[in-house]
């Protein structure tokens, strides 16, 4: 039975910029279970990021602005906790691993010492007893002598070996929740694989529900249960793996999948990259902000922004095709109807 860990009802953050404000998150709904990978996907700039960072309570106070919603972990408000609070789910109940390994890390300070910090803060642990999990830690993440590199610092590393270092400093207090911000990006394929195949077995072996941030749909082919697709601050579409993968409703899931190498090999398709570009979030009209680039457009789709479509109880849809009062002849073959 799935229960259910976080929730992120519908959630409004917008930055103050110099050239106007800039609207991230336009009403961002997703559920996280125990256990589950959820996988966000998405272009560069649709608000992944902003929204782990809002979970985290981790963007700039001077120029962010929540201005609707509220983030539900085990019946308590994220937004709405005290920094203290806060700061007791950062790292021992939620952690965030980031694509830059260094982002994490202190360049001056030895493995042992840093992954011991969270432990003697958040667990109160002896030095004694944090010194030895550290150790378990790095045994646990594959990093070969363990017990000598928790001497050394970060420079020591290479670039995997620093990812696995952050990944054991993010779940030595066996958070119920990680939250993977581009882990692999900037690695090598075959680390990228090895540091995935990591999070999967610690996973398993903790029970650690995942939030998998990504632009690479071959990484979620890999990892995720479930899947939210995000474009220009909202969930256009989310499904179980295979609801996405292989009945995608909405054009721009479409557009990934077919702008991505390994699958449209697979169905000796050619790649087809999605034209255009994201719009600006600063100036965005009243309709979708994904008919400038959709194939399908209908009138409606530039005037009204689409609703939420619930086709059955994992799979939602915001897209015109897929709203009830649009006539079935409008939908085009390779989308499908749900209807
Ligand atoms: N602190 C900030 N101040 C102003 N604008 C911001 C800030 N942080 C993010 N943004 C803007 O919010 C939008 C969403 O950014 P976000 O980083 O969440 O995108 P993303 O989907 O994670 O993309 P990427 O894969 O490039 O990280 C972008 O337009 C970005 O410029």
């Amino acid at each position: 039975m799935t229960e259910e860990i976080l929730a992120v009802n519908n959630l409004h953050v917008s930055f103050k910029t110099q050239t106007g404000t800039v609207t991230a998150i336009r009403g961002v709904n997703f559920k996280l279970n125990k256990g589950e990978t959820l996988a966000i996907v998405g272009e560069s700039g649709s608000g992944k990021s902003v929204t782990a960072k809002t979970i985290m309570r981790l963007l700039p106070k001077h120029n962010t602005l929540i201005s609707e919603g509220d983030i539900t972990y085990e019946g308590r408000d994220l937004l709405n906790l005290s920094l203290s609070d806060m700061q007791k789910v950062r790292g021992s109940e939620i952690a965030m691993v980031f694509q830059d390994p260094m982002t994490s890390l202190n360049p001056t300070m030895r493995i042992g010492k840093q992954i011991m910090e969270g432990l003697l803060k958040h667990q109160h642990l002896s030095k004694k007893v944090a010194k030895q999990k550290a150790l378990e830690m790095l045994e646990l993440v594959g990093i070969p002598n363990a017990k000598e590199r928790l001497e050394a610092y970060p420079h020591q590393f290479s670039g995997g070996m620093r990812q696995r270092v952050v990944i054991a400093m993010a779940l030595a207090c066996n958070p119920r929740i990680l939250i993977a911000d581009e882990p692999t990006t900037a690695l090598d394929v075959t680390i990228q694989a090895q540091i995935l195949q990591l999070m999967k077995d610690l996973q398993e072996k903790m029970d650690t529900a995942i939030i998998l941030i990504t632009h690479d749909l071959g990484v979620v082919a890999n990892m995720a249960d479930r899947v939210a697709v995000m474009y220009a601050g909202e969930i256009v579409e989310q499904g179980t793996l295979d609801e996405i993968f292989y009945q995608p409703q909405h054009p721009y899931t479409l557009g990934l999948l077919r702008s991505m190498p390994n699958l449209s090999a697979s169905r000796s398709e050619p790649l087809i990259p999605i034209p255009g570009s994201p719009p600006d979030l600063a100036t965005l009209g009243t309709g979708c902000p994904f008919a400038a680039r959709c194939p399908y457009t209908m009138k409606v789709c530039h005037d009204f922004l689409p609703e939420h479509t619930h086709l059955n109880e994992s799979h939602t849809v915001m897209c015109w095709l897929q709203d009830a009062r649009t006539p079935l002849t409008h939908i085009p073959e390779e989308v499908g109807s749900a209807k």
